[in-house]
């Protein structure tokens, strides 16, 4: 068995077979001669990130890091231009208390699994990805984004009149240092592939039709280091990160529920929620 800080030798199966599973918001195929997964987010319209899809999310991942013929996850979306939009707005809106509670436990979950994968992830960002869609894409190991200045990326919470919390920051400061974290944080700043690249939050910006291919050629320059080293030296990055939420885990629940049940906060969200559908129509 393998735990989310463990260091666990996979060995490549040498087959040509394809196998796919699927989930309803969750699609996978896994390449038994390469050891890739390409996983996939189908959540229309813009997959946001309910209980579901984060369940599934989590599941999926958990599956792949037991299949010894696994090396590697490729976390894609199989709707056009969009990545993820981040956490679905309406799980954290006029639900009860346990309802919070569950949906932030699934999202805490999901993260450690993605964070703490001992497989080579790559986010191969073919649309936008705000917020928690930016969580995911900071969690994968590099980072590929479609080059079409209509996307963004980043950790928006702010405009919602939210707070990305610890475990958010903590990675997006690791990922572009401090000063350009707290800039990006306090004003809830959405970039586009080509300033992403700038700031280092994607390691490289690429012809739309081109993210897969990338990833999949990134892959195999990932799978030439041997995977014991590899795993261990992503654990002893990571671990920190990891311990500290697995520590202060029902605390960051607690604090979740509590200020997202707050009546201005529910207010905040109910005005973005509003902002965003009179855009669409
Ligand atoms: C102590 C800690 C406390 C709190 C921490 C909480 C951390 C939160 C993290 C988050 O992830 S919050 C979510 C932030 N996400 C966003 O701000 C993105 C909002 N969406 C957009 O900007 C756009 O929708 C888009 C992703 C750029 C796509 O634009 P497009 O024009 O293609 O689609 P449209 O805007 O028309 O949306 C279609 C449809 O989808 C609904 N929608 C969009 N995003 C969300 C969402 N995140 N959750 C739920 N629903 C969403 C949107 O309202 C439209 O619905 P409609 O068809 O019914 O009008």
């Amino acid at each position: 068995t393998l735990s989310p800080y463990g260091v666990h030798q996979k060995h490549g199966q040498i087959s040509n077979q394809r196998r796919q599973f699927s989930n309803t918001y969750i699609s996978v195929e896994m390449d038994d001669a390469t050891g890739v997964a390409v996983m996939k987010m189908k959540r229309p319209p813009v997959n946001s990130l309910n209980l579901e899809l984060l369940t599934e999310f989590a599941i999926s991942l958990e599956k792949l890091e037991i299949d010894r013929g696994c090396r590697g996850v490729i976390l894609t979306s199989a709707i056009p231009k969009i990545f993820s939009a981040g956490l679905d707005i309406t799980e954290m809106c006029g639900k009860n208390a346990d309802h919070y509670g569950e949906f932030w436990r699934a999202l805490q979950e999901m993260w450690l699994k993605l964070y703490g994968s001992n497989m080579v992830t790559i986010a191969a960002i073919n649309g936008s990805s705000p917020a928690g869609g930016c969580l995911l894409a900071v969690s994968c190991d590099y980072r590929i984004m479609a080059d079409n200045k209509k996307y963004t990326i980043g950790l928006n919470e702010t405009q919602l009149g939210i707070v990305a919390p610890f475990w958010f920051k903590d990675i997006m400061t690791d990922t572009i240092g401090h000063r350009a974290t707290e800039r990006s944080l306090e004003l809830g700043m959405l970039y586009s592939p080509t300033d992403a690249l700038k700031i280092g939050l994607v390691d490289e910006v690429v012809a739309e039709d081109k993210v897969l291919s990338t990833a999949s050629a990134v892959m195999a320059q990932w799978f030439a280091v041997p995977d014991h080293a590899r795993q261990l030296t992503k654990s002893m990055m990571r671990k920190p990160n990891l311990d500290r939420l697995v520590t202060h885990r029902e605390a960051d629940i607690k604090n979740f529920v509590s200020f997202i049940s707050r009546d201005s906060i529910q207010k905040s969200l109910q005005i973005y929620m509003e902002m965003l559908k009179k855009k669409g129509s």
